[in-house]
């Protein structure tokens, strides 16, 4: 599935945050939008989601498709528990007792188990993040869309995630797409960094990182050649 953006505009009153923005991202790659705070990152994210309309263009690739999508806020349902949360979406997409065993496994995976019937308001804000990370996983749509999932995190759980996350994908294969304003975070997880400028949101560059995931902790001298690129004004 190659997602196309064709001549994208999105105003919000007089500001232009996305203005005529053209983009093919091709199935087969792990895409990481990168730019600084306030570019309109997450306003694209927002339309290629469905969850608002641009003002003009079109996106193709991805009509009928299940989104598993994480936002920078954790939109957990106040009034559920944890595993409510969970629950709430599964339903409709699988079995009951389907749907009881991804509650076990994703909330493992985030080492949330202890905390299944707490409410979102008795976690900190790095718990209900996993949660969602949970949610998202235990979903399991044809597209991934990620704002900024790592937030708050600490470091180990972030690499036992993006490592999940590597061999998800190689598995499974979803069209991946992700938002962050972490380099290191870019080189782990991406194939392809879209760095942004803006508004209104400009392709800045494209680095494409040619190394497997696994072979990136022992390629150090390429990969500091892709973070000089990625960091390069
Ligand atoms: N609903 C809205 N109404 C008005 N202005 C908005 C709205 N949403 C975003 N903006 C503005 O549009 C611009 C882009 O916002 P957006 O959230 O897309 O940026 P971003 O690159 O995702 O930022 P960050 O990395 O800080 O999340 C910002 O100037 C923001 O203030």
């Amino acid at each position: 599935m190659e997602l196309l953006i064709k001549d994208l505009h999105k105003n919000y009153g007089s500001l232009e945050v996305i203005a005529g923005l053209n983009i093919a991202l091709p199935s087969g790659r792990i895409h990481c939008v990168f730019g600084p705070s306030g570019c309109g990152k997450t306003t694209l994210m927002n339309i290629l989601t469905g969850l608002i309309q641009p003002d003009k263009g079109e996106i193709q690739g991805f009509s009928n498709k299940t989104f598993s999508y994480i936002f920078q806020e954790d939109r957990l349902l106040p009034w559920c528990t944890v595993e409510e949360n969970l629950l709430f979406v599964l339903e409709n997409r699988y079995e009951r007792s389907e749907a009881v065993k991804r509650v076990d496994k994703y909330l493992s995976l985030v080492d949330l188990e202890r905390f299944r019937k707490s409410y979102p308001e008795e976690l900190s804000g790095g718990m209900r993040q996993r949660v969602t990370i949970a949610r998202a996983f235990a979903y399991g749509g044809d597209i991934f869309a990620m704002d900024e999932p790592f937030k708050g995190l600490h470091l180990e759980l972030k690499k036992t995630l993006m490592d999940y996350i590597i061999h998800y994908w190689y598995d499974k294969k979803p069209f991946f797409i992700f938002i962050t304003h972490d380099i290191d975070e870019a080189l782990y997880l991406a194939d392809d960094i879209y760095v942004f400028q803006g508004p209104p949101l400009n392709l800045e560059k494209q680095i494409t990182i040619d190394i497997p995931h696994i072979r990136r902790e022992c390629r150090k001298e390429q990969m500091n050649h892709y973070k000089a690129l990625l960091m390069k004004k």
